[in-house]
């Protein structure tokens, strides 16, 4: 258990109407006795005049919450001084703590930490905390809350014990198995179950993309000819000028991406250079990248302009990316001067390509292509009920589960004792999803995240 007391400025940005700062550990009664002359009562706002005990010197007037050893955020004695949110404020009170014997700044996470060591929250807990504090749409609120609440903490917990009982039930049989009547019994029950677990697990991963979709946005990559009015179509859907348009050809060269909040979905809408064969050096990288973008997108809107150019160069490129699987649509721009045919990208056999036609000028299909990408988001990332994985860090580990389970599930032939080793490789795989399991290495790879003061 740690002895430092930390603190850090745990609200925003200065200067702010109020500040929150907040200590955590075991000097925090002391230091309220040193700085406001008394420990308010738990849980109850105290209004204090806060003082530099070298000084006598007044600091602030603030409004104190002390919250007792365990029942706090991080389990230690915690203090939160609301103070006036000035610069100066802020800085004086921060260095008058920093005075305390004991006291020390807190580093980025470690609120969070000492939360986490003392078991106030499993790993996926403090995932959802930090997803919440980062989310910045409805559909990515609504899953960290969840998250944060421990639903899919629950889940992976649950199916851990079932593997712990599991793997308990065959070693009893094994060892009482003289004086067992009907040898075998058990354990093919066991195995019943495994098989049930094993599946139902595999369902909850091919669902876990959502969750990730959710939680970092869906790719949508614009792709097309020079000039087929691929930075036009961001700025309008994006409804700010983000990217640079004119009408020589070989604008973008970099990729240029906005965020996006379509229907509570959050959708990262990416600008590429147009792809040409002619290309010079800096534009080739552009090239380059577009199709990197493209490689790995969730959507491309292949922009085609009515007079489209190079038509040869352009569908081998389409071609291409149309078997790569990615979803495509193609997006049949400055619809204001007339469709006159132009390059028309051939249709492929399994129908999946859509076609919208729009202009940016007079707007005439931007609100019907707008629409189609939320209903798209929506439908790519279809949250239900149950809990699922945001994290590829739990794809990786449910994955060692299943692969465990099915080792036990088809060696058949082997001693049961031998096959329930894999039955508590499978559990301690979810183990190391919660943080039940030794999972230091990964600790401060997920604190990181975090801001100072959380
Ligand atoms: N008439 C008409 N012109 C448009 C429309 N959208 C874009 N343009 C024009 O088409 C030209 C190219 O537009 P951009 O948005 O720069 O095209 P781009 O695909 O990003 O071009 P590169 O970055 O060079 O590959 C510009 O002169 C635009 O003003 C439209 O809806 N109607
Ligand atoms: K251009
Ligand atoms: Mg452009």
């Amino acid at each position: 258990m740690s002895a430092d007391t930390i603190f850090a400025l745990s609200s925003g940005a200065l200067p702010s109407g109020v500040a929150v700062i907040r200590l955590s550990g075991p000097h925090v009664p002391r230091v309220l006795e040193e700085i406001c002359g008394g420990v308010p009562a738990p849980r109850q706002a105290a209004l204090r005049r806060l003082r530099d005990p070298e000084t006598g010197d007044l600091l602030d007037e603030a409004l104190v919450l002390f919250f007792k050893a365990p029942a706090s955020f991080t389990g230690e004695d915690v203090t939160e001084l609301q103070c006036h949110g000035g610069r100066a404020v802020v800085a004086r009170i921060l260095e008058v703590l920093s005075a305390r014997p004991g006291c020390r700044p807190a580093e980025a996470g470690e609120f969070t930490r000492r939360a986490f060591d003392r078991q106030r929250m499993d790993l996926t807990e403090v995932e959802g905390l930090a997803d919440l504090i980062a989310a910045e749409t409805e559909g990515q609120r609504k899953q960290a809350l969840r998250q944060m609440g421990g639903e899919l903490g629950r889940l992976y917990e649950g199916w851990r014990k079932r593997l712990i009982h599991m793997r308990a039930m065959i070693e009893a049989e094994f060892d009482f198995a003289d004086e067992d009547d009907v040898p075998g019994s058990v354990a093919d029950e066991v195995w019943i179950e495994a098989s049930d677990l094993s599946r139902e697990i595999q369902l909850h991963l091919t669902r876990s993309k959502s969750g990730e979709r959710l939680r970092s946005g869906l790719q949508v990559v614009l792709m097309g000819a020079p000039n087929a009015g691929k930075s036009s179509l961001l700025n309008a859907i994006a409804g700010r000028d983000v990217a640079i348009v004119t009408e020589e050809a070989g604008t973008t060269r970099d990729t240029i991406e906005v965020h996006l909040d379509l229907g509570g979905y959050p959708v990262t809408l990416v600008d590429t250079a147009g792809l040409r064969a002619d290309a010079g050096r800096v534009e080739q990288e552009g090239i380059r990248r577009a199709k990197a973008r493209g490689e790995t997108a969730d959507l491309i809107l292949w922009a085609v302009e009515p007079e489209g150019v190079e038509p040869d160069a352009e569908e081998a490129e389409l071609g291409s990316l149309l078997t790569s699987g990615v979803p495509l649509w193609i997006v049949r721009t400055k619809s204001d001067i007339g469709l006159k045919g132009g390059t028309l990208p051939k249709r492929d056999s399994s129908g999946t390509m859509q076609e919208i036609q729009c202009s940016t000028w007079n707007r005439e299909g931007m609100d019907g292509l707008i629409d189609a990408l939320s209903v798209f988001a929506s439908e790519m990332i279809a949250v239900g009920e149950a809990p699922l994985a945001t994290r590829q860090r739990h794809r990786h580990f449910l994955k060692d589960c299943v692969a465990s389970l099915d080792h036990a599930l088809a060696q058949s032939h082997l001693p049961q004792e031998l096959r329930a080793e894999d039955l508590r490789l499978a559990a301690d795989a979810l183990g190391r999803i919660t943080g039940r399991i030794d999972v230091e290495d990964l600790l401060d790879v997920i604190f990181r995240d975090f801001c100072i003061g959380k």
